[in-house]
């Protein structure tokens, strides 16, 4: 690259065509005392006013040297004044002086090298001020110094209340070279976009191809540039019309606007494996723990700080990459040693992570679920215990690290499950839905910090201390205008964020500027092969020692039956307090609990019986009938478990988590499973009482189980004029849907037309002008339900 110099700085001027045509030297000189008075150098004041007489010749015989150096010095005035003269004469046309005098010039410090010399400061008094509104009157001042041979000068100073310029001599500016077409090119562009007073102060051009690869601009278009949707319409200007994809960055205060070549987000990057010591003291470096998780468009990474914003919100919905990016948080915190915990909303998603270094536990059933929230909230309370009793400071607690993922999934799995748990007398809704957000505010205290995941923002999350608590944010893949504003507090902020682009999303910069950031990658060790790249890669990023053992939370045992009075009679139901009361204990001193161990049984063939999905019908025959469990589905929590927890069969509490419920297969139960793939009720009251009433409540498990997949409604023609922000639009040329990324406005080059400008799935932008009135084929973006 290489740096063009701008056309005019702030005070050198340069060659222009614009010089008037100088008088004759047959001018009438006006004699004026005021040069002589003002200058004290007065030079001009001896002078003749024309032509110049020879040196009279010495009439004596005795020539001394003293008489040579006199007629040498005379006959230097001379020759200056000669000059000053010529100077003074094309000078006053151009200040606005209607005849010639010497008092438009002052001369001082000349210079005695060369014969007869030239001055190195001028001062110039001008008589009309109309002159200053001309662009080049100062480059035509400095150009008659120069055609009079005193070299090239600068404005040093200029006093507008004594009306003078004073310049000074200065090194020769940089020859100009003719813009190549491409500048030329690129700065009508600009002024069409910015307008005809916009003007490159600073030009890059790539030296092979020539063509410009930045460009700062001046312009005067002031209040227009507030409009969000005119700068990205300028920017779109520049890409339709310059070669490669442009923005902006605007300086909206100083009129200033750099423009530069957008360098496109790579597809993927793997988490990089940085040296780490893998013995750092938990404590000592808490502080200092920065994790990072992706970078920005300019490959700036981008970190959290755990120890000044205690939790991360992560939201993304299906096929975003959110799954990865909480591996990516997870192989992240593993590595620096921190103990983690795990609920898996979705059961699967970290089944892959139950046996890696310093990850304690990984719940995957409701049972699990509930009582690793109340643990992690106790383990809280207890820490905060500590502080108030003196025993403790909050620098003496390991960081926990838990995360909270698919917390939507799991408040509606947990709120059927309650109604089978729920004691007499107990309390109407699960505690464990509750508890989030006093879990976030201690967090920071309790150095318990939460990574919570959904899928969609929910108003409730963004409410009161929560939003605070939650400083530190992902949403990965497009939000919804109405999900935007919760997010970022604007309709437009991830809107745009292409949806082919896996692991692309918006976050926050330090100073809590969303930015779209690519996030890392990490594989999925439950998915990767042997010998792979990624299997590799896994190696490398696990930590190498393990800091923290691995936990199992063991099933609550039945309730004697206390009553017991013959056969018929029944062990009272574990209640919800049962689960949550559940024993932790070391992984290895329950082996009949790992499901690891069960998992390194697995035979890895493919059990045929299972394979097919008739196996569920049990049409199979020949072995493949399906069990009554098999016909449940997993998730299905609706009758507490009464798992016995046999030791003669250890692993069948973790089998009967993982899915069998003992009853009849029934069409019942097939209808029980229907229903839990539809709409979840919000309980009655609760929304009112943890969103404060607010009215744009995002229910994300409604919309998740929408048939239309991709969130936007069905394919309406619309005017030009009724097309909104985040509508799908589609565009006939390309036959392709895009996402409309700024509120449509009148078109900044021709008015006469509305301007919508898009970024497509597949992160190419652009922009469409079109009449009003005509009609083209939009999707909104489904209303969730409120
Ligand atoms: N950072 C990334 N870079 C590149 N590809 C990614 C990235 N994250 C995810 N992907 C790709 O997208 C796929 C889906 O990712 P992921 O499982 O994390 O999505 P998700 O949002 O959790 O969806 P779901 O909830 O359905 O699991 C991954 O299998 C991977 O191929």
């Amino acid at each position: 690259m290489t740096k063009t110099p701008p056309q005019q700085s702030a005070t050198r001027f340069t060659r222009s065509s614009r010089i008037p045509s100088l008088p004759p030297r047959s001018r009438t000189w006006i004699r004026d005392s005021f040069c002589l008075a003002t200058t004290g150098v007065g030079i001009c004041a001896a002078a003749p006013l024309f032509g110049y007489s020879d040196l009279p010749m010495p009439a004596s015989a005795g020539f001394s040297i003293a008489a040579a150096y006199t007629a040498v010095t005379g006959k230097r005035r001379q020759l200056r004044d000669a000059d000053v003269d010529e100077v003074v004469e094309k000078l006053c046309p151009i200040v606005g002086l209607p005849e010639a005098t010497r008092a438009v010039l002052s001369t001082a410090r000349w210079s005695r090298r060369e014969w007869p010399g030239h001055p190195r400061k001028l001062t110039v008094h001008y008589d009309s001020t109309q002159a200053l509104n001309d662009e080049t009157w100062l480059a035509d001042i400095c150009e008659i110094f120069e055609h009079q041979g005193w070299g090239f000068f600068e404005l040093d100073k200029h006093d507008p209340a004594r009306r003078r310029l004073i310049f000074t001599s200065a090194a020769e500016p940089n020859q100009e070279t003719p813009d190549s077409d491409q500048v030329t090119r690129a700065k009508r562009i600009v002024t069409q976009l910015l307008g005809p007073t916009a003007a490159a102060t600073a030009i890059e051009v790539d030296v092979e191809t020539g063509d410009v690869t930045s460009m700062e601009v001046r312009h005067e278009l002031g209040p227009k540039l507030a409009s969000e949707g005119y700068r990205t319409r300028v920017e779109r200007g520049m890409s339709a019309t310059l070669p490669g994809r442009w923005r902006a960055k605007w300086n909206l205060e100083t009129d200033w606007v750099r423009f530069e070549l957008r360098t496109a987000f790579p597809d993927s990057i793997w988490l990089p494996k940085t040296d780490l010591d893998p013995d750092a003291d938990l404590l000592a470096s808490y502080d200092s723990v920065e994790i990072p998780y992706g970078i920005d468009e300019d490959g700036n990474e981008v970190v959290w700080r755990p120890a000044i914003d205690p939790n991360m919100m992560l939201i993304g919905p299906p096929g975003s990459g959110k799954t990865v990016t909480a591996h990516n948080l997870l192989v992240n915190f593993s590595r620096r040693g921190w103990p983690i915990w795990v609920l898996d909303g979705k059961y699967v998603e970290f089944l892959g992570f139950q046996d890696w270094p310093n990850v304690q536990v990984v719940a995957t059933t409701i049972e699990q679920q509930v009582a690793l929230v109340h643990r992690a909230r106790d383990l809280m309370e207890f820490r905060y215990q500590k502080i108030v009793t003196g025993e403790a400071t909050e620098t003496d607690f390991e960081p926990v690290l838990v995360f909270l993922d698919e917390w939507a999934e799991f408040r509606g799995n947990v709120e059927d499950w309650y109604l089978g748990v729920k004691s007499k007398g107990g309390p109407r809704l699960p505690p464990v839905i509750t508890m989030l957000a006093s879990m976030a505010r201690k967090a920071r205290t309790a150095r318990v910090h939460l990574v919570f995941g959904t899928q969609r923002p929910d108003a409730q999350y963004f409410f009161g201390d929560m939003r605070d608590n939650f400083a530190m944010r992902i949403s990965m893949g497009r939000l919804s205008p109405q999900g935007a504003l919760m997010m970022w507090q604007s309709p437009t902020i991830g809107t745009s964020v292409p949806r082919k682009c896996r692991g692309r999303g918006t976050t926050v910069t330090d100073n809590y500027q969303p930015i779209e950031i690519q996030c890392y990658r990490v594989p999925d060790p439950r998915k990767t092969r042997p010998d792979s790249f990624e299997a590799d890669l896994l190696d490398a990023l696990r930590p190498p020692v393990t800091r923290h053992p691995r936990l199992l939370i063991v099933p609550p045992d039945e309730l004697p039956d206390l009553d017991a009075t013959d056969d018929t009679s029944e062990p009272a139901p574990l209640t919800y307090f049962d689960y949550i009361d559940a024993e932790w204990v070391l992984a290895s001193d329950r082996p009949d609990l790992d499901p690891i161990l069960r998992r390194a049984n697995m035979t890895h063939e493919v059990d045929h019986g299972i394979a097919s999905p008739t196996a569920l019908l049990g049409l199979l025959g020949g072995g493949a009938e399906p069990t009554v469990e098999a016909t449940r589905a997993p998730n299905d929590h609706s009758q507490p478990l009464t798992a016995s927890n046999d030791a003669s069969d250890p692993a069948s509490f973790l089998d009967q988590l993982s899915a069998p419920h003992p009853g009849e297969s029934s069409s019942e139960d097939l209808e029980s499973f229907r229903t839990r793939l539809a709409l979840v009720k919000e309980p009655v009251g609760m929304e009112r009482e943890m969103s404060g009433g607010e009215s744009d409540f995002v229910d994300d498990r409604s919309v998740s189980h929408r048939t239309d997949e991709d969130q936007y409604g069905p394919v309406h023609d619309v005017r030009a004029a009724d097309v909104a922000l985040g509508d799908l639009l589609l565009i006939d040329d390309l036959d392709e849907w895009v996402v409309v990324d700024t509120d449509p406005e009148l078109d900044i080059i021709d008015d006469s037309l509305l301007s919508l400008t898009w970024r497509s799935d597949s992160d190419e932008y652009g922009e469409l002008a079109l009449p009003d009135s005509s009609y083209v084929s939009i999707r909104k973006p489904l209303q969730v339900s409120v």
